[in-house]
């Protein structure tokens, strides 16, 4: 069974061996250190899988009920989804739109583990690299990403998109804080908000917050379709 989460006894989770006081009073850094890999050894077997069941519910809603998605992809003749997980948005893209070639991107553990479990899909092409050093036209989640993190996958996303007419684009499906058509979806974000604080060095953002990061990256502008429920689609441009 798994061992407990050190730090979740204490109610803080963060900064794991982060050293001074704090180890002797929380049973050590070695200990800690220890659930940590664990820990991550068990969320990288399950990652793929469980973060495909949250992706086929936006697929759904992607090529499905979004009014605007149609022409959103119309033109794209490919796409990488970098971070894509097991392929089950661009799986579902690639169906609802056969002339758009797709690819995903991902974590070459991540490629594997899809592989072996032999559920791909010769719809879409797995590529295993890292995003942060190179990436093709994209469709990705920034959600978990720190502000810096955003800007430097935005940079080389945007090396990568053609500058020739017609001109790429690059695609975020991501929340956009204070676009929320009701109450629910709004505490949904927030929830959202708190796990990606806690998890990951992320945040969600408002539009005004994606502008900058937009903008820093060396975008131009932006067309948000809040259509996805809790997440929008964002059409970023050079
Ligand atoms: C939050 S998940 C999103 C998965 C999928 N796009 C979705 O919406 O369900 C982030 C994904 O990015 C992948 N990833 C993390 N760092 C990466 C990197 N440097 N290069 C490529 N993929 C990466 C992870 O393996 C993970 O599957």
């Amino acid at each position: 069974m798994a061992p407990a989460c050190p730090y979740r006894q204490q109610g803080r989770r963060r900064h794991v061996g982060s050293g001074g006081d704090n180890d002797a009073v929380h049973g050590g850094a070695r200990r800690k250190l220890l659930w940590y890999g664990r820990r991550q050894r068990r969320v990288r077997r399950v990652f793929p899988r469980g973060d495909g069941r949250r992706s086929r519910f936006v697929a759904e809603i992607l090529v499905g009920e979004c009014g605007g998605t149609a022409a959103v992809f119309a033109g794209v003749k490919s796409l990488v989804d970098a971070g894509g997980g097991d392929g089950t948005t661009a799986m579902a893209i690639a169906r609802a739109f056969p002339h758009v070639r797709c690819t995903v991107l991902e974590l070459p553990h991540v490629v594997d583990a899809v592989a072996a479990a032999g559920d791909g899909s010769s719809t879409v092409e797995f590529v295993a690299g890292d995003m942060m050093e190179f990436i093709p036209p994209a469709d990705f989640v920034l959600h978990n990403w720190s502000d810096e993190d955003c800007v430097r996958i935005l940079k080389r996303s945007k090396e990568s998109i053609s500058t020739r007419e017609p001109k790429g684009k690059v695609i975020v499906i991501d929340v956009v804080l204070g676009m929320s058509p009701s109450k629910q979806i709004l505490e949904a974000q927030l929830s959202l908000d708190l796990c990606m604080m806690v998890l990951f060095p992320g945040k969600q953002r408002t539009e005004d917050y994606w502008h900058k990061i937009f903008l820093e990256a060396g975008f131009t502008r932006y067309k948000i379709s809040p259509a996805l429920g809790s997440r929008s689609l964002i059409e970023v441009y050079p």
